[in-house]
């Protein structure tokens, strides 16, 4: 299942809080596949382990830090090359294969961790955007990067 770059098909306008209009979304024409969902990968995942006999290694603490090894392995694909432009442009065909492997490794732990400690993961990403949104009104942050804690809102206090 690939990704769609290149011929997708206009994006969907989007709702945006900022001022109740709808608007495109901002990825330059990229966007996922519909599936697998992350149920999906998760069942994938968990079916792969017990076909190893591998549960009894994925723990918390151990999916946490093979999770944070990936991470080091995407660092290092970014490490010394400077900035770098939406898309990749000048990155070689090889370097971008690496890289979504290493980002799927990270997204796999991930899945599998959240798994193990019972996190719904999808709907809890969709809490914390809500969160998000509260801790950061369009209208009072637009265009700015400072931390929630530098503005008065009303959930300055929460995280
Ligand atoms: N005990 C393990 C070992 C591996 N995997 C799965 C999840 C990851 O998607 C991938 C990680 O495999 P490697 O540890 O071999 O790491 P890399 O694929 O990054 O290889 P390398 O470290 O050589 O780059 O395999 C797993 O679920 N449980």
């Amino acid at each position: 299942m690939m990704a769609q770059q290149l011929n997708s098909p206009p994006l969907k306008r989007q709702r945006s809080d900022r001022d109740g209009q709808e608007e495109p979304d901002s990825s330059e024409g990229f966007r996922f596949s519909q599936e697998p969902t992350l149920d999906q990968i998760r069942a994938m995942q968990n079916q792969f382990s017990r076909e190893r006999n591998w549960d009894q290694f994925h723990t918390p603490r151990n999916l946490l830090l093979a999770m944070t090894g990936e991470v080091g392995e995407v660092a290092e694909l970014f490490q010394w090359r400077g900035e770098v432009e939406e898309g990749l442009p000048d990155w070689s065909e090889k370097d971008k294969k690496h890289l979504s492997q290493e980002l799927s490794d990270v997204l796999i732990y991930l899945v599998r961790l959240a798994e193990k400690c019972h996190v719904d993961l999808p709907a809890a990403a969709v809490d914390k955007i809500k969160l998000n949104k509260l801790k950061y009104p369009a209208h009072q942050v637009y265009g700015s990067s400072k931390k929630y804690t530098e503005y008065n809102t009303p959930e300055k206090n929460s995280s």
